[in-house]
């Protein structure tokens, strides 16, 4: 069973989040758009608020995952730490909680190129995403600490790097009119 905790911005597509904001009409699913327009627009608050107050994950250096103090950190935990990596997903993978995001990219050598500069970061860090290319330009990358079977602040600190990479080059521009 997969289902999204705690759908982000990026799962409400721009020009929805745009065409819900104009539509002006009544009855419970203008209520249900309204609602979510807000949701949106209150989680890049939330996202804003947060960020002011805590270090950068991009800045930390990840805890290798063979310590023995590593532990899985605590759902409500998880939802504080998704608010600094506003892009991603938190997922429950059957009972475990997981980082995804998902990217289109522009040819499959540089969904190829992504993985790589994905790689080296890893590398670097020493913890590693779950990198999936499928139908030649999808690209998916989930984040867990495997060591522990969950989340760890290194995943969140990977997907905090991730999303520092220059990859203009690589992907598609989100449709955002
Ligand atoms: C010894 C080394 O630290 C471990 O094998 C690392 C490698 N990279 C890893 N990456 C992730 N995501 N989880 C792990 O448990 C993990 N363990």
């Amino acid at each position: 069973m997969r289902y999204i905790l705690f759908p982000r911005s990026s799962t409400v597509k721009c020009n929805q989040v745009h065409k819900l904001g104009i539509e002006q009409g009544s009855g419970a699913l203008s209520r249900r758009r309204k609602s979510l327009f807000e949701a949106t627009s209150s989680a890049k608050e939330r996202k804003d608020a947060s960020q002011i107050s805590k270090p950068d994950l991009s800045t930390k250096k990840c805890v290798p995952c063979n310590s023995i103090e590593m532990r899985t950190m605590t759902e409500q935990a998880a939802h504080e730490l998704i608010l600094q990596v506003p892009e991603w997903d938190l997922v429950n993978e059957g009972g475990r909680l997981r980082l995804s995001r998902s990217w289109k990219v522009k040819t499959f050598l540089k969904g190829l190129e992504f993985f790589q500069a994905v790689a080296n970061v890893a590398e670097a860090e020493g913890h590693h995403p779950d990198l999936h290319l499928v139908e030649w330009n999808n690209v998916k990358i989930e984040l867990w600490t495997h060591a522990v079977g969950g989340l760890t602040e290194s995943d969140f600190i990977i997907a905090a790097k991730i999303d520092r990479l220059n990859l203009h080059d690589l992907v598609r521009r989100k449709a955002c009119k």
